[in-house]
């Protein structure tokens, strides 16, 4: 099980590494040919792929990439995810590529089928797994967000609009939906850092509530990795960062295949 798993997720690799070149689909590789501590390549994969990638394995169509603007951003929503955008790295027309030290991460709702869906589930039922965060099909309606990546100063920071159906609090955003980001966010700079991870433990201080509908920033910075443990604080703000709505840090621990396949 353990090796059919680990030819089908260098098999998908492999398809996608003639278009990938960042230094997650890097790091996930390495994992992926090292031993088998960290020989899986689960939610990941889709994440930092683009608009080209194919053969898609799931469906014929491209899935939808969730980290694009829809109607139900807020103008705050466009304006950041526009001013981070412009800071990412660009192909004219010509072809030629501007330098940008920022990078959007594409978002899809779902992880690769063999890795995913839970051994406690019926096969009907993995099929249907889906990224907690993007499971709610209407959009504006529960987690709107975008992830950027600074590779240079491996920082990460993420736009974020909460959506009515995350209420808590009358007005406010429910604390586990605050974690959820907040674990979201640090977990794919934890894998963008170190390769595939877990979080084993998040701590979180909730400083000021946050009006439900309005637009906060996520700031995830790496605070230091002590062999397989990467560390990362995190801060949730207002959109000009003057008030502090959450503060959390986060120990990842880099994990192999089998751990996932419960060997
Ligand atoms: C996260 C991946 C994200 C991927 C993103 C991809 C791109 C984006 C895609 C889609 C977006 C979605 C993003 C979702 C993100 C969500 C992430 C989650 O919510 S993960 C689910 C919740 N977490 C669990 O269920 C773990 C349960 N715990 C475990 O499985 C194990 O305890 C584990 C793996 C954490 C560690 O177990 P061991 O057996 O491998 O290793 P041992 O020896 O126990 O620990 C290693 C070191 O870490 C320390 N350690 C472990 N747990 C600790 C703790 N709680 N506090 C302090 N230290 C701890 C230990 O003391 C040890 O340290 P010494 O090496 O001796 O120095």
């Amino acid at each position: 099980m353990l090796r059919q798993g680990l030819l089908m997720a260098r098999g998908l690799c492999q398809l996608m590494s003639n278009k990938l070149s960042d230094s997650l689909h890097r790091n996930i590789m390495k994992h992926l040919n090292g031993n088998t501590r960290s020989g899986y390549a689960w939610t990941s994969l889709q994440n930092i792929r683009a608009v080209t990638m194919s053969p898609w394995p799931f469906t014929p169509s491209q899935p939808r990439d969730y980290s694009l603007p829809n109607a139900s951003w807020s103008s705050e929503m466009q304006r950041l995810y526009e001013h981070y955008n412009n800071m990412c790295e660009m192909e004219t027309e010509g072809g030629k590529k501007i330098k940008g030290a920022w990078r959007r991460l594409p978002s899809y709702n779902r992880s690769l089928k063999y890795a995913t869906g839970g051994q406690c589930l019926s096969k009907l039922l993995q099929g249907k797994a889906r990224i907690f965060t993007r499971n709610i099909e209407e959009q504006g309606a529960g987690f709107e967000y975008v992830v950027f990546i600074n590779k240079q100063e491996k920082t990460c920071v993420c736009v974020f609009q909460a959506g009515h159906l995350l209420e808590g609090p009358p007005g406010h955003v429910h604390g586990g939906a605050i974690a959820t980001i907040i674990d979201s966010v640090t977990g794919t700079h934890a894998t963008y850092l170190s390769g595939p991870v877990m979080t084993a433990n998040l701590t979180i201080n909730y400083r000021s509530p946050i009006p439900l509908g309005s637009v906060v920033l996520v700031h995830s910075s790496l605070d230091k990795t002590e062999g397989r443990k990467t560390f990362l604080s995190c801060q949730v703000t207002n959109t000009d960062g003057s008030k502090m709505h959450t503060e959390a840090t986060g120990l990842f621990v880099s994990i192999g295949v089998g751990h996932l396949l419960g060997l």
